[in-house]
């Protein structure tokens, strides 16, 4: 399993800075997650490589893929592979023990349609994903980057819908969720203005949770507190 790299170089070998929608925090691993990742990165494990994935060979079958940003622990990640057997999942996360308790969960529900990246999503989207292939791109409560002068750290921007929506089919959907207010209006914001995608809202602004996304035990609690989450559904148009 490689280790995720954050410095970036040009052919002439010259550092090129990039802004990052995260902060790597040293990550302390449990007993647990790194034996969970021995045990399971050789079958659900993806080494990050700059080349597009054949993802029939991949899954060793030909199935909708949905690909998930920034699956933090994986738990409802884990819940949805094992909820929608028919369809792929892959799940990219740069914080270590997210990767171990994520496999841990999946070798534990027994999931055999689920493969993770421990490596930016970004770069990962941009260079390991082919155009047109995603059924499905979910971002569930990215880091909301609260101060205004680290607006410019939050993942969501033109140039970042704009990559999801090339790797979309026709059809597909992008699925963001976020609890912090200011964000979703953000989020709006961008996708309204981005071309090539169809609001699913019939209001022009936000969807109920669907189904598929489980309710966290924070976002169940945030519920409790009269906190709210908003949900943004948009379909790629041909
Ligand atoms: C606030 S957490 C939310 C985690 C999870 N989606 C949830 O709902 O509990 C955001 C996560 O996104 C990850 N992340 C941020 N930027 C990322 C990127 N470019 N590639 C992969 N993971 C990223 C962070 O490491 C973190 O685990």
């Amino acid at each position: 399993m490689s280790e995720v790299t954050t410095a970036e170089f040009n052919e002439e070998g010259k550092y090129l800075r990039k802004i990052r929608s995260f902060v790597l925090r040293e990550g302390r691993l449990t007993k647990g997650q790194a034996q969970a990742i021995e045990s399971h990165w050789p079958a659900m494990g993806l080494d990050y490589s700059p080349v597009a994935l054949d993802l029939t060979q991949v899954f060793g079958r030909e199935a909708n893929t949905v690909l998930e940003i920034g699956f933090g622990m994986g738990a409802s990640l884990v819940q949805m592979a094992a909820a929608a057997p028919e369809l792929n999942f892959i799940g990219v996360e740069v914080h270590k023990p997210g990767i171990g308790a994520c496999l841990g969960d999946a070798g534990a529900a027994a999931v055999t349609n689920l493969r993770v990246y421990h490596h930016d999503a970004v770069e990962v989207l941009e260079h390991a994903i082919a155009d047109g292939s995603l059924a499905r791109v979910q971002l569930f409560f990215p880091d909301p980057w609260h101060k205004k002068r680290h607006h410019k750290r939050r993942i969501v921007q033109p140039e970042f819908v704009d990559l999801i929506r090339r790797k979309l089919k026709v059809g597909g959907v992008f699925h963001m969720a976020t609890d912090w207010e200011n964000y979703a209006e953000h989020m709006l914001e961008v996708m309204s203005a981005a071309p090539g995608y169809r609001n699913k809202s019939a209001e022009g602004n936000y969807v109920p949770r669907p189904d598929y996304r489980p309710l966290t035990k924070f976002e169940a609690r945030g519920h409790r507190l009269g906190h709210g989450v908003w949900d943004l559904m948009f379909e790629k148009q041909d």
